[in-house]
């Protein structure tokens, strides 16, 4: 935050627009593809207007009004598609050049997951359906054109019946649940990654190349989580399962520098149910009770040891 001496005090402050949803549409002539996407910005500045502040003079102030207009005049001078990591870095850019006041630019972007329907097989030129899990992107970008960018996905839902246990942990007074080497394995997986590109002029030039490594984080979390199709692999605890995925990544990209995952322990409860007299439901690894609450928090940060995350 800009930070500025009154008197004793110290002033950090920023100021943005919030959830500025934006769709492009990008045609292709002669009845090929339409790519859409849906785009939900938030804009944060960090500026030199003190004066907003303490002596009522807005004259420094860019209106957060005009930042969100701003998105839609960026995203129509977007011609070509363009990465959500892109077009973030693009208003960040934009921010911190066009108006002198302002040091540095905070962009984060939620990406609606619109997929392209298949009819009868086949890939509808201008339709689409939601998906699940959301392309996340966070951008900061200073007026020197220092850089930091992270991605991310949110609401990635998987489980797996079975290759999954939970033996060892500690056991006092209190502890009631037993060891097991089966269960249900569920969770709901939020992962934000950071790339190692320190400056604007550095990221690749590659058309979507941000939007093609989100593709392959994605298949790679998630081939690190359920194991190969027939065999899968045995999941000692939720830790266990998180530390093998957050590698996977980290040994796969050389320019992701450091990986942060956050997965609940979405807990699939043995249904056993008894009357007084009798047993009604017994579990035998059929039935079960799904929750959503109370979950296990699991979650950490895998760095390279010289990555500033
Ligand atoms: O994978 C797990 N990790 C835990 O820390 C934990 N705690 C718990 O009650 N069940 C589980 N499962």
């Amino acid at each position: 935050m800009a930070n500025n001496d009154l008197d004793g005090f110290k002033l950090d402050q920023r100021h943005g627009k919030a959830r500025v949803r934006v769709t492009r549409v990008w045609r292709t002539n002669h009845g090929g593809n339409h790519f859409m996407v849906e785009w939900n910005v938030s804009i944060s500045l960090i500026s030199d207007c003190l004066n907003a502040y303490v002596s009522d003079d807005n004259s420094n102030i860019v209106a957060t009004d005009t930042m969100k207009n701003t998105v839609y005049v960026m995203a129509k001078q977007c011609s070509e598609r363009l990465s959500v990591e892109n077009f973030a870095i693009l208003l960040a850019k934009h921010f911190t050049s066009y108006y002198k006041q302002v040091n540095a630019a905070i962009i984060k972007i939620v990406e609606k997951p619109w997929e392209r329907v298949s009819i009868d097989g086949q890939l509808h030129t201008h339709g689409f359906k939601l998906g699940s899990e959301k392309h996340t992107t966070e951008v900061i970008v200073k007026k020197s054109g220092a850089l930091q960018l992270s991605s991310g996905i949110e609401g990635m839902s998987v489980v797996k019946t079975t290759k999954s246990g939970f033996e060892g942990f500690v056991r006092d007074k209190y502890t009631a649940l037993p060891e097991t080497r089966e269960r249900i394995l569920a969770t709901e997986v939020t992962a934000s990654w950071k790339y190692s590109y320190e400056s604007v002029a550095s990221i690749p030039q590659i058309p979507l190349y941000f939007t093609e490594k989100y593709m392959d984080v994605k298949r790679v979390l998630a081939k690190t989580f359920f194991g190969p199709p027939n065999e899968g692999v045995y999941s000692a605890s939720v830790q266990s399962t998180l530390y093998q995925m957050a590698k996977a990544v980290i040994n796969s990209f050389p320019d992701i520098s450091a990986v942060h995952l956050e997965m609940p322990n979405i807990h699939f409860l043995p249904a056993n149910i008894s009357s007084k007299d009798n047993t009604i439901v017994k579990f035998n690894d059929d039935v079960y009770v799904p929750t959503d609450e109370p979950h296990g928090t699991i979650e950490a940060t895998l760095s390279r040891t010289w990555s500033k995350m």
